[in-house]
C-alpha cells in the first residue's frame, strides 16, 4: 500500500444521536459541514484551525483529525508521512452536535483518499475505525453515511443501516453558549438499568422509526425516554427545562446527543424559536444531508 495523492479534502456533517430513546444507537445527519484539506508532507505535522476550537485544539499529533487519518493509515497498511491539515470547523465542540465524531470520519476519509487501494478503508472499516475512536457508534454512522441511521454493534464490530425518513421531515436544533463533553455527560448514567425501563426504551424506538417514516402522530410517545435523559438533567438543568417546556407544548424534543444542546424532531414555529434566541440559544434549521463524508 502507498499513498497515490498528496492532498485531500473532505466535507463532513455534524450529527445528533440518541433522538431520545435509541441511545447509543439511532443518529442523524445535520446539514452543518466541517471541511478540512490535508497535504501528505516530508517534514513535520502541522494543523491550522479556524471557526470552532482555534487557538484551543492541539496543533500537532494530538489534533484528534490527525489520531484518525494516523489510524487509517495505518489500518490500509500505508506509510506514515507528515500531515499539513487545515480544518475549517463549523459544527459546535461539546455541545451535542457530533463534534468528536465529525473530526474521527473526516480524518479516517482523507486517509481513504490519500492510499492508493481505498477499498481497505471501505464504509465497514472506517465505522469500526470511528467507533473505536469515540467509544460509540451513532454519532460516525449518520457522520459517515448521511440521513438517519440505527447503528449497533456485535462480536464482529459496530454495524449501520440506514432509518428512512419522510419527505417533510425537518429538525430544529437549539445551541446553548456553553459546552457540556460528552465524557462529562456519560459519567452521569448508572451501570445498570432497570429491566422496566429498558422495555419502556424498546418500545418507544420501534415507535420512533414508524414516527420517522412518515406515522408523525406517533412522535411525543416515540421520543420518550427513561434510559439517560432524566439521569443528566442536573448535569444540564437548563437543557432538561427546556425539553420539559417544549414538550409540554406538544413539540417532540429531546437532549441533542449527550447534550446540551436541544434537539426538535419537528419544524419549531417562529414565536417558540423568537422566545428561546431571547434567552440566549441559537436556533438552527439544518436539514438533513441524505449523503455523508465525502471528499470534493
Ligand atoms: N473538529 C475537531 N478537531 C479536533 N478536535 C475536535 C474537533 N471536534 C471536536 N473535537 C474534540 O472533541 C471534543 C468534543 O467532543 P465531545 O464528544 O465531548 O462533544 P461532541 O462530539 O461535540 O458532542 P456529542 O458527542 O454529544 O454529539 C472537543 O473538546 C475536542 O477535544
Ligand atoms: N450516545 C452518546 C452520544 C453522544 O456522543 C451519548 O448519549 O452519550
Amino acid at each position: 500500500m502507498r499513498l497515490v495523492r498528496d492532498q485531500v479534502r473532505v466535507r463532513v456533517p455534524a450529527t445528533s444521536a440518541n433522538l431520545g430513546p435509541g441511545f447509543d444507537t439511532l443518529g442523524l445527519a445535520l446539514g452543518v459541514w466541517d471541511e478540512i484539506s490535508v497535504r501528505a508532507v516530508a517534514g513535520e505535522t502541522t494543523v491550522t484551525v479556524t471557526g470552532e476550537g482555534a487557538g484551543e485544539l492541539p496543533d500537532g499529533e494530538g489534533h484528534l483529525v490527525v489520531r484518525a487519518v494516523r489510524a487509517g493509515l495505518e489500518h490500509a497498511g500505508a506509510p506514515q508521512a507528515g500531515l499539513d491539515l487545515i480544518c475549517h470547523n463549523v459544527i459546535p465542540h461539546g455541545r451535542g452536535m457530533g463534534s468528536s465524531a465529525a473530526a474521527v470520519v473526516a480524518g479516517l476519509i482523507a486517509a481513504r483518499g490519500l492510499v492508493s487501494e481505498p477499498e481497505a478503508l471501505d464504509d465497514d472499516a472506517v465505522l469500526t475505525l470511528a467507533t473505536q475512536l469515540e467509544g460509540h457508534p451513532d454519532n460516525a454512522a449518520p457522520a459517515l453515511l448521511g440521513g438517519a441511521t440505527a447503528a449497533w454493534v456485535d462480536a464482529l464490530g459496530p454495524h449501520a443501516a440506514a432509518v428512512p425518513l419522510h419527505d417533510d421531515f425537518a429538525p430544529t436544533v437549539l445551541v446553548p453558549e456553553h459546552q457540556l463533553l460528552t465524557h462529562t455527560a456519560r459519567a452521569v448514567l448508572p451501570r445498570e438499568v432497570p429491566h422496566s425501563d429498558a422495555a419502556f426504551n424498546v418500545a418507544r424506538t420501534a415507535l420512533l422509526i414508524l414516527a420517522l417514516g412518515g406515522q408523525t402522530d406517533l412522535l411525543m410517545a416515540a421520543t420518550e425516554d427513561q434510559l439517560h435523559q432524566h439521569y443528566r438533567a442536573d448535569a444540564m438543568r437548563e437543557t432538561a427545562e427546556v425539553v420539559r417546556a417544549l414538550r409540554e407544548a406538544g413539540w417532540p424534543a429531546v437532549i441533542s446527543g449527550a447534550g446540551p444542546s436541544v434537539l426538535v424532531l419537528d419544524d419549531l414555529d417562529a414565536p417558540t424559536t423568537g422566545a428561546l434566541t431571547g434567552h440566549g440559544w441559537r436556533v438552527v434549521r439544518p436539514g438533513v444531508p441524505r449523503a455523508g463524508a465525502h471528499l470534493y
